[in-house]
């Protein structure tokens, strides 16, 4: 991973910042000026009140630096929990607005991009480094009032020292009341800033290294957390009593000795600053106090003094300290932008054109295509037109590339060679999302959520009921939807409502079908969407869909090669190459053909059964 520029990152990540939480910026900018104003003023107007005491002892000064002490402390106060309250229901969401952004980016991506393990990883890394050690865009989040408040700390606090070294009154002239004394404590302070970023900077490299020993941790924690709970595994866990394996694996890949060693390293630093304070605030004292026995400064300054001193010490700590922060979180920051900067590339400048009103016909011309780290060809010199109007049925054994196929059409990936085109020009010049509007398409491996009927249908909130009823009706859920008890607005599983119903797969299925009917495109795909349903169902629907598409194109991908005998065309597919085409009595005809011996080898199954 190539580290970005710490600046640009930090402009840019409270850029985000600034979206995720709006207002959270000006609002954490006010409470640190409060939190760092508030004691300074009290310990200013406390120095004046001893001062008074140790000297004219006038009571109307007296009180009104007692009344406007405890009002700046009232106020203070009061302001400070507004403004508190604000930034703490503003957190209290930021982990789901996070999430959704980094959630929502991933719906972006290509698809491609989207099986690529590395990105897969990439996210899973992110967000580990934020759930479980805060890094990363958090960090930045977090670290603003780490920033703020010590920064107004350092300022007011330098101002309030400033008489230190104007103090006119007389005094005993010796090494510590000399110039060359102050030059000193100041380098002290001073010298502390190298040595706490030397600290910092430790910290980054063991904790570099550390998640460089364990490269797949967050991937690990990532899938097991997802896979114990996943419905679609619970069987197999159960059955196969995969609990004690997991755990194992959980154990080793996650175990206590990744995060002792994080944490171990940031309290022994954490420690060491401390002790390196404690150090730096003993010398102040002495040096404040022996410099008011010698007469340098009256009982009040003295505590005025050593409490601006000491702020200065301790802002400066946490000064250098949250700037350390900041570089230790670079590569993490840089990891998010990474993430977030995968480029388009399904489109672009190129990528201009409209999807043509007139009847679409797709061709691919001498495809051949390996899927990204691989060097196997899925798809080899493939040269086929889709006939407008016309169904083809798409058939071959399992891996012969039909699902592939499928996905060049839908420019879900790109030809490695070759083009695919649409009415004779590449389809990548096409507006990308218009192109994918052109396809109703039906996956083997489709996904339904826990929402309404209605709305797993239209795929959105709002939708045409009338249009999503008539879709399911279609889809061979009529009896279905009469029993539910909300119609359409009956949720599917029980996630988000009590009432919500369970469904087999075959009618999840038909479910599928019928967003496929709704979405209403002129391009209609059924990839082997009917594996869970049984031949009489199956061979319905694909007739009926067959009716209900009218003059639609459409592709049909089965194993089971009596269901597409109403289709005109068939396409063979074996070992990623168009080998056999033709009408099923055509195709039956050649003896030695690829289809006769699949048709004989079911025909053989069923005559068997
Ligand atoms: N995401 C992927 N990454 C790498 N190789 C893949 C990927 N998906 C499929 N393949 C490989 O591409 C080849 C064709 O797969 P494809 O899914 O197109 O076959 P299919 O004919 O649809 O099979 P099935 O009938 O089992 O659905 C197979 O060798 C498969 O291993």
């Amino acid at each position: 991973m190539k580290e970005r520029s710490i600046w640009r990152n930090l402009v840019r990540g409270y850029g985000i910042v600034n979206r995720l939480t709006p207002t959270y910026i000006p609002l954490t900018v006010a409470s640190s000026f409060i939190k760092a104003v508030q004691p300074l003023m009290v310990l200013f107007l406390s120095a004046q009140i001893i001062n008074e005491l140790a000297g004219e002892r006038d009571t109307g000064r007296i009180t009104l630096y007692a009344v406007l002490a405890v009002g700046f402390a009232f106020a203070g106060s009061a302001i400070n929990a507004a403004v508190n309250r604000r930034i703490t229901t503003l957190n209290s969401t930021l982990w789901a607005r996070f999430y959704f952004f980094l959630g929502n980016r991933y719906m972006q991506l290509n698809y491609d991009q989207v099986e690529d393990t590395m990105n897969n990883e990439r996210l899973a890394d992110i967000e580990a480094k934020s759930n479980g050690n805060g890094l990363g865009l958090l960090r930045l989040h977090y670290s603003l009032p780490e920033l703020l408040q010590p920064l107004f700390e350092l300022i007011l606090s330098i101002i309030l020292v400033i008489g230190m070294f104007t103090s006119a009154s007389s005094y005993e002239k010796t090494f510590i009341t000399s110039p060359y004394a102050t030059v000193l404590l100041i380098l002290l302070i001073l010298s502390m800033i190298p040595f706490t970023y030397l600290i910092k900077k430790r910290e980054e490299r063991i904790q570099k290294k550390v998640f460089e020993d364990n490269p797949k941790a967050n991937t690990y924690v990532d899938f097991f957390n997802e896979y114990m709970q996943a419905k679609n595994a619970a069987k197999d866990i159960r059955l196969y009593k995969q609990a004690p394996a997991i755990e194992d694996h959980y154990n080793k890949s996650v175990g206590a000795e990744y995060w002792y060693r994080i944490f171990n390293l940031v309290g022994k630093n954490n420690a060491l600053a401390a002790a390196m304070n404690a150090v730096l605030g003993g010398c102040v004292y002495l040096f404040i106090g022996l410099r008011a026995l010698y007469g340098m400064y009256p009982l009040g300054s003295v505590v005025q003094y050593i409490g601006a001193v000491t702020g200065v010490v301790g802002a400066l700590a946490k000064l250098v300290s949250v700037v350390g922060n900041f570089i230790t979180n670079n590569p993490y920051l840089s990891l998010v932008f990474e993430y977030l900067d995968l480029p388009d590339n399904m489109q672009n400048s190129a990528s201009s054109r409209q999807i043509p009103q007139e009847e679409l016909e797709f061709e691919f011309r001498d495809v051949s295509f390996k899927y990204p780290g691989s060097d196997h060809y899925a798809i080899k010199n493939l040269s086929m037109k889709f006939n407008i109007g016309e169904r083809l049925a798409v058939v071959g054994l399992n891996g012969s590339g039909k699902t592939t196929m499928i996905k060049l059409l839908c420019r879900l990936y790109e030809p490695t060679e070759g083009v695919v085109t649409l009415n004779g020009i590449d389809i990548r010049e096409y507006d990308y999302s218009a192109y994918m509007g052109v396809f109703s398409v039906v996956f083997q491996d489709f996904k339904l959520y826990s929402f309404s009927l209605g709305h797993n249908v239209a795929a959105s909130e709002s939708y045409d009921a009338a249009l999503a009823e008539e879709s399911l009706i279609m889809a061979g859920l009529s009896e279905k939807i009469r029993n539910m008890p909300e119609g359409l607005h009956t949720y599917l599983h029980k996630d988000f409502s009590d009432d919500g119903v369970e469904i087999s797969g075959g009618e999840a299925q038909k479910v599928a079908l019928a967003r496929a009917l709704y979405k209403n495109a002129p391009f209609v795909i059924l990839d082997e969407p009917t594996a869970a349903l049984d031949p009489i169902a199956e061979f319905e629907i694909y007739s009926r869909f067959n009716e209900l598409i009218g003059g639609k194109t459409a592709i049909f991908v089965s194993h089971r090669l009596s269901s597409c005998r109403f289709c005109h065309d068939i396409a063979v597919f074996h070992e990623g190459r168009l080998i056999q085409r033709g009408s099923h009595d055509k195709l039956l005809a050649e003896r030695d053909g690829k289809y006769a011996e699949l048709w004989n080898a079911q025909a053989q199954y069923y005559v068997g059964a």
